[in-house]
C-alpha cells in the first residue's frame, strides 16, 4: 500500500517528521515495506501546500529552512485547514498545532474532520487527548480508524504504549517522574549559572517549549499529562484545574545551587497515584537527592517510574522534548497503524 500523509501544524514537531521522513524513506520501506508520500501540509501562517502525487520533502524543508515560509511554493494552497484536510482525505494525518488546555482548538476541530473523512490520526497534541479522548476514540471507531498519540506524554521516549501494551495485565499503582522537558532544561542551566530567562530563551529556541512557555513553567504542561495519565492507567477522569499545581518560577538560580552543595537538585515532580478508591495527581518542585535516578536526569531528558504489580517499579529514562525526538513519537505512531493494517490484510 501507498500510504498519504498530511502534516497538520508545521513547527517544530511538523518539521521534526518531515526531517525523519525525508531522511528515512529508504530504509522505511526496505525495513517495514513502508511506502509513502506526504500529500499536504496545512499550516496557514507558515504557508499551506497540497499536491496528490507527493510534496517534494527535500525542497519543502530546504525552502522552510531559507525562507521561513512556504508560501513561494508552486504547491502553495490558501485553503484552511479543515478544508484541506477534508479535500486531501489523506490515510493518516499527524495533527502537531500547539496544545490548547481550554479548548483543544485548532487541533480539536482537526481531529474531528480528519477521523471523520476516514484519515487515521497520530498526534503529539496534548490538548484534544487530555479534553476529548472518548469523543475521538468514538469518531474513530465510527469511521473504521485510528487515533494514536503516544508523543503527549514523554515525546519520543516510550511511555504510552509501553505501559498500556507492554505492560498490559499490570495494575498500575502509580506514575512519578519528570514530565516536562522545559523546566528541567532550566533547572539544569540554572545549576549552570545561567539565569531563569536566559536558560528559557534557549529552551525555546532548541524547541521544547510550548508556543506560551508559560504552560511550561507554571507546571500546566505536567499537570495535563498527569490528567492524561490518570485517564489510561488509571481510568480516572481528572480535570487539569484539579490537579495540587506548582510550577518553577519562584525557583531562584541560588536554590538551585544551594540544593546541589547539599546533595540535592530540584525538579518538577508529576506524580499520580491511586490511594484506595481515590486517584490523587500533583505536581511540584522538589528535592530530590543526586544519587536518586530522577537526581540525574538532566537537560530535557525526562523520566517517568511506573510503579505495578506484576514488574514492581519500572522506569524509563529518555528525551521529553524535541522536534525530532518527537517526530520519532508520530513515526512509531505512523508505523504502528502500517503494522496493524499489514495485519488485517495477511
Ligand atoms: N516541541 C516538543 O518538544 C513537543 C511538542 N508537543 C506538542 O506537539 C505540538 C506541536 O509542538 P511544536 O511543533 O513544538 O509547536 P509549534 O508552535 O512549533 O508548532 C505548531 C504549529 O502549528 C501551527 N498552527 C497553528 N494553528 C494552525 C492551524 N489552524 N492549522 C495548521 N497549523 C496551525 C502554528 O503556526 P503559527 O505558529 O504560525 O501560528 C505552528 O507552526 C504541540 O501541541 C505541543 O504541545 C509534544 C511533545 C513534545
Ligand atoms: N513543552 C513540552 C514539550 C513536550 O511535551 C516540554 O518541555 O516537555
Amino acid at each position: 500500500m501507498l500510504w498519504k500523509i498530511g502534516i497538520v501544524g508545521f513547527g517544530n514537531v511538523g518539521q521534526g517528521l518531515a526531517h525523519i521522513l525525508n531522511r528515512k524513506k529508504e530504509a522505511l520501506q526496505q525495513r517495514y515495506d513502508f511506502e509513502f508520500l506526504v500529500t499536504f501540509i496545512a499550516d496557514p501562517v507558515r504557508g499551506s501546500l497540497f499536491n496528490e502525487d507527493g510534496l517534494d520533502l527535500d525542497a519543502v524543508l530546504k525552502e522552510m529552512a531559507q525562507k521561513g515560509s512556504l508560501k513561494d511554493r508552486p504547491e502553495f494552497t490558501a485553503e484552511g485547514t479543515l478544508q484541506l484536510i477534508e479535500r486531501a482525505k489523506a490515510n493518516i494525518v499527524a495533527e502537531a498545532t500547539i496544545t490548547n488546555l481550554e479548548s483543544g482548538e485548532p487541533g480539536l476541530s482537526h481531529m474531528r474532520k480528519a477521523l471523520s473523512v476516514g484519515s487515521h490520526v497520530v498526534t503529539s497534541n496534548k490538548g484534544p487527548i487530555a479534553l476529548a479522548l472518548e469523543e475521538l476514540e468514538s469518531v474513530a471507531k465510527e469511521n473504521g480508524v485510528c487515533l494514536r498519540y503516544e508523543g503527549v506524554v514523554l515525546s519520543g521516549t516510550p511511555c504510552i504504549n509501553m505501559v498500556l501494551e507492554c505492560m498490559s495485565g499490570c495494575d498500575v499503582k502509580s506514575v512519578a517522574g519528570i514530565v516536562n522537558g522545559t523546566t528541567n532544561y532550566i533547572l539544569s542551566k540554572m545549576e549552570e549559572g545561567y539565569d531563569y530567562l536566559e536558560a528559557l530563551m534557549e529552551a525555546q529556541k532548541m524547541g521544547y517549549a510550548e508556543s506560551d512557555p508559560t504552560s511550561d513553567v507554571e507546571g500546566w504542561d505536567s499537570a495535563v499529562k498527569a490528567t492524561i495519565m490518570a485517564k489510561l492507567f488509571f481510568g480516572a477522569n481528572v480535570k487539569v484545574t484539579d490537579i495540587a499545581r506548582q510550577g518553577i518560577t519562584k525557583v531562584t538560580k541560588e536554590e538551585v545551587i544551594k540544593a546541589k552543595k547539599g546533595g540535592e537538585r530540584i525538579k518538577l515532580i508529576a506524580e499520580v497515584r491511586k490511594e484506595g478508591n481515590e486517584i490523587l495527581a500533583s505536581v511540584s518542585p522538589k528535592f530530590i537527592p543526586v544519587s536518586h535516578a530522577l537526581g540525574n536526569v538532566m537537560g530535557p531528558t525526562n523520566a517517568l517510574t511506573v510503579a505495578t504489580d506484576h514488574l514492581g517499579e519500572v522506569t524509563v529514562i529518555g528525551p521529553g522534548a524535541g522536534r525530532i525526538e518527537t517526530g520519532q513519537a508520530l513515526l512509531s505512531d505512523i508505523l504502528a497503524i502500517h503494522r496493524t493494517c499489514l495485519c488485517s490484510v495477511h
